[in-house]
């Protein structure tokens, strides 16, 4: 049967193989991937798990039309492209975490992905040795999911977005903070899997706390982008003294409000941005367009700037949303609203964690993190109240230390952030 091969990454001497296996007379299914080469970085250990890129790939599977070439030359050639651009980006990527290595390969078989879905898609048509289901994935990263506190993007985005030096100001981050910065993802995924509360039941309410008033969801027909109507109710969005827009209590709230429902502008994942965010409607369009850029950065374009500044974690993938990407962020201590995702209707909820919240006060979410982090992933300087700000000090340090003339013996103690 056929088999696909290209380079992971132009720097990398690395190829993926994609074999192929007929399913009837439509097409072929991605029968087994492998990696050959190393995708190793300067000195970074860990060989790429081909295992698990397996299983990812046929966990699953899409219908390829055979000799793909001759049917379908224009929609192969898009695709490869595509997928060429993303090579741009993982040239850049320190592939020594699984996640990263899954999110490419994921990349590659999703631009690949030509043809319609059909029975192929069955699971008893695959190889199951050593499988893990998407769901058995997300099981596997369930465990308590009663914080809900996350934001930061994955793996991937985080290293893309740190080696572009290009986002509200410029901030590269140390590859040691990374790992670091993947724990909140997987309370993301642990929050928003099997066996989360409807959305918009919120946390468990305190007894003594006044009646719940829930933003109205959408319907689980409603469209792309819905929020709740009425969530102007709740909040408003209008000016932040940190600087563009922000969520704004139009009255007094209390712990256990569900202020918002939303549900997502674009659902995607870090390679299908740009394939689905043309998929958009032209309202959808406008309003992804219109969401924080950082306003700078030649190196990615303003759809990648904001999903890279706007994006919540959700299984499978990363999703922006309307309002709730409006959300500034604050520090634990001064944090009000918490958020959880509700995968089975597919809508996130937004609720109270304070005990009261006055009106005309923001609203702010955590997107996690330490303002170090926050710094280093999203560039932005935090002003939330709720911790120390970093003093233009400690950004020349950050900013030496990202490009590499961090002194080994300086004692730089970033822990206490
Ligand atoms: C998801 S957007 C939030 C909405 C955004 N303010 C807007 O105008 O649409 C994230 C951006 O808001 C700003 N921001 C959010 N929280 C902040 C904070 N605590 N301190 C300073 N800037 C913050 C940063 O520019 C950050 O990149």
């Amino acid at each position: 049967m056929d088999s696909l091969t290209m380079p992971l990454s132009k720097d990398i001497q690395a190829t993926a193989t994609i074999d192929l296996k007929p399913c009837n007379d439509k097409g072929a299914v991605i029968d087994d991937i492998s990696v050959s080469g190393s995708t190793e970085q300067n000195d970074n250990e860990a060989p790429t798990p081909s295992a698990i890129i397996t299983a990812e790939a046929i966990d699953n599977p899409k219908v390829l039309p055979q000799t793909a070439n001759e049917h379908q030359p224009e929609t192969i050639s898009k695709h490869v492209t595509e997928t060429a651009s993303l090579a741009e980006h993982v040239t850049r990527l320190d592939l020594k975490d699984e996640d990263d290595v899954r999110d490419i390969l994921n990349g590659i078989i999703q631009a690949l992905t030509i043809g319609e879905e059909s029975e192929c898609e069955k699971a008893d048509l695959l190889p199951n040795s050593g499988v893990v289901s998407r769901e058995a994935r997300r099981a596997s990263v369930s465990g308590d999911s009663s914080s809900t506190e996350q934001m930061p993007l994955a793996a991937t985005e985080l290293a893309m977005f740190r080696a572009s030096s290009e986002a509200d100001s410029g901030a590269i981050c140390h590859a040691d903070e990374k790992k670091h910065m993947e724990s909140p993802m997987q309370t993301v995924a642990a929050s928003s899997g099997t066996g989360t509360p409807p959305a918009d039941a919120g946390p468990k309410q305190p007894e003594d706390q006044p009646e719940k008033h829930t933003a109205v969801p959408p319907s689980p027909t409603d469209n792309a982008g819905t929020a709740a109507a009425n969530f102007e109710e709740f909040f408003k969005i209008q000016r932040s003294d940190l600087g563009g827009l922000g969520a704004f209590a139009a009255r007094d709230l209390v712990r256990g409000q569900t202020i918002l429902v939303e549900s997502p502008l674009l659902r995607t994942t870090h390679f299908r941005l740009l394939p689905d965010y043309h998929n958009l409607s032209e309202a959808a369009k406008k309003a992804y367009l219109s969401l924080h850029d950082g306003e700078n950065g030649d190196q990615f374009s303003k759809v990648e700037r904001i999903k890279v500044l706007n994006s919540f974690f959700v299984p499978g993938g990363i999703a922006i949303f309307e309002i709730a990407s409006r959300f500034n962020h604050a520090c634990p201590s001064a944090r009000n609203v918490e958020y959880v995702f509700d995968d089975e209707r597919e809508v996130i909820s937004f609720t109270i964690c304070q005990d009261a919240v006055p009106a005309g006060a923001e609203l702010f979410i955590s997107y996690g993190g330490s303002p170090v982090e926050l710094y280093s992933t999203y560039g932005f300087r935090c002003a939330c109240g709720g911790c120390t700000p970093l003093t233009d000090e400690d950004i020349k340090r950050l900013k030496n230390r990202a490009f590499g003339t961090w002194d080994c013996d300086e004692k730089y103690d970033v822990s206490g952030w």
